[in-house]
């Protein structure tokens, strides 16, 4: 076993410096199968993500799940490709040079560098932390871009962190944001986005708080996702005012046949357009950046859903992605955090 390690170190070298590491969650590198498969088999081959046993789920995903998967969402990438590429890493990046932009005003330029990561696919956290290094950074600051904690996606980030640095001689030091749910900045930064929204369009009959789900039994089994999804929807309404009767929590992007979350997006909306709900309005607040799961699914499948069952209206409230208020919210919590 040999470490990574750098070999030109001098004793007296520069002085060493702090570092942000921004972490999403990954997309593939192109909207075509092979590039899906890839990314689908890293994403899906997490035991963080599908906690079935491992030998019998990987035979499932590589019999059944891989080859008509990684066709079908190629598909639907291709249908949310930008010139920039994916939406996501296109916003990500936007989000770190913005963050960078507002940290160099702080500090000297250059003095505390913001990488983009990864966990699944490119840019990968392997390259973000080799970065650091190479800048001589020995202290990071890692903000997983997920508001509300899960096992699935912040643990498996710290997860891909810690095994990455199993290889390193010098590790740095590391401070963890495990997430911020609950913060002023957050809740004020998604109270603004609907404030905005309701200022120009009035309030909508519905305004439905739609979060990725997951399998039920990951919250029977201890994980506070669920809770803190809740939470961000009570504070939120709270901090404006809202008629609960008026707001609705539900679940989308469910996979496979496990019981997920609920509710789910998807019924919900048929539902209410079949109760005779005319006019409703999604927000998405736990997706940092909008992606697939926001612009196709939200935007495009399930307003179809919502018209074709009788609703009339249906907006679409966009992430946070790289806006000021986001990147202000960004900047607050890492300055809080580091010490
Ligand atoms: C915001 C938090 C997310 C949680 C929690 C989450 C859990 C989760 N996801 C899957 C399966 C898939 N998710 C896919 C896309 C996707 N998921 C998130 C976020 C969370 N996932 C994002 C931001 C994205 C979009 C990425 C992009 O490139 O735009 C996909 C891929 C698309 C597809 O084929 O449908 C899968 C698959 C599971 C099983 C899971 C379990 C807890
Ligand atoms: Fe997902
Ligand atoms: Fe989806």
């Amino acid at each position: 076993m040999s470490f990574q390690g750098q070999t030109e170190y001098e004793h007296k070298g520069p002085k060493p410096k702090k570092g942000i590491l921004l972490v999403n969650l990954g997309t593939p590198d192109a909207p075509e199968p092979t590039a899906l498969r890839r990314y689908l088999k890293e994403f899906l081959s997490d035991h963080r993500v599908v906690e079935i046993p491992r030998l019998l789920w990987l035979m499932i995903l590589h019999l059944f799940i891989l080859p008509f998967r990684s066709k079908s969402s190629a598909k639907l990438y291709a249908s949310v490709w930008t010139d920039e590429g994916s939406p996501l890493l296109a916003i990500t990046k936007r989000q770190g040079a913005a963050l960078q932009q507002q940290l160099d005003a702080d500090y000297a330029e250059g003095q505390l560098p913001v990488v983009i990561g990864m966990r699944y696919g490119n840019p990968s956290i392997k390259s973000a932390l080799k970065s650091l290094a190479e800048q001589n950074v020995r202290d990071i600051t890692v903000l997983p871009l997920y508001p509300q904690y899960c096992a699935a996606t912040t643990g498996s980030t710290f997860d891909a962190i810690a095994r990455e640095l199993q290889s390193y001689r010098w590790v740095p030091s590391i401070r963890f944001i495990n997430g911020y749910h609950q913060t002023p900045e957050y809740i004020n930064a998604i109270g603004q986005s609907i404030t905005n929204y309701i200022k120009q369009s009035g309030m909508p009959e519905r305004l439905i708080f739609s979060y990725h789900g997951t399998p039920q039994r990951y919250l029977e089994q201890g994980d506070p996702y669920y809770c803190f999804c809740m939470q961000t929807t009570r504070l939120v309404v709270e901090a404006l005012g809202l008629d609960n009767e008026h707001v609705i929590s539900s679940f989308q992007s469910r996979f496979g046949k496990a019981k997920w979350l609920q509710p789910y997006t998807d019924v919900t909306l048929k539902s209410l357009a079949e109760q005779g709900v005319k006019r409703v309005a999604i927000i998405c607040p736990g997706f940092s950046s909008d992606c697939l799961e926001t612009i196709e699914e939200i935007e495009v499948e399930n307003r179809d859903y919502f018209i074709d069952a009788g609703g009339e209206t249906y907006d679409y409230i966009p992430c946070l992605n790289d806006s000021q208020t986001h990147i202000d919210m960004m900047h607050k919590l890492i300055k809080q955090n580091m010490v």
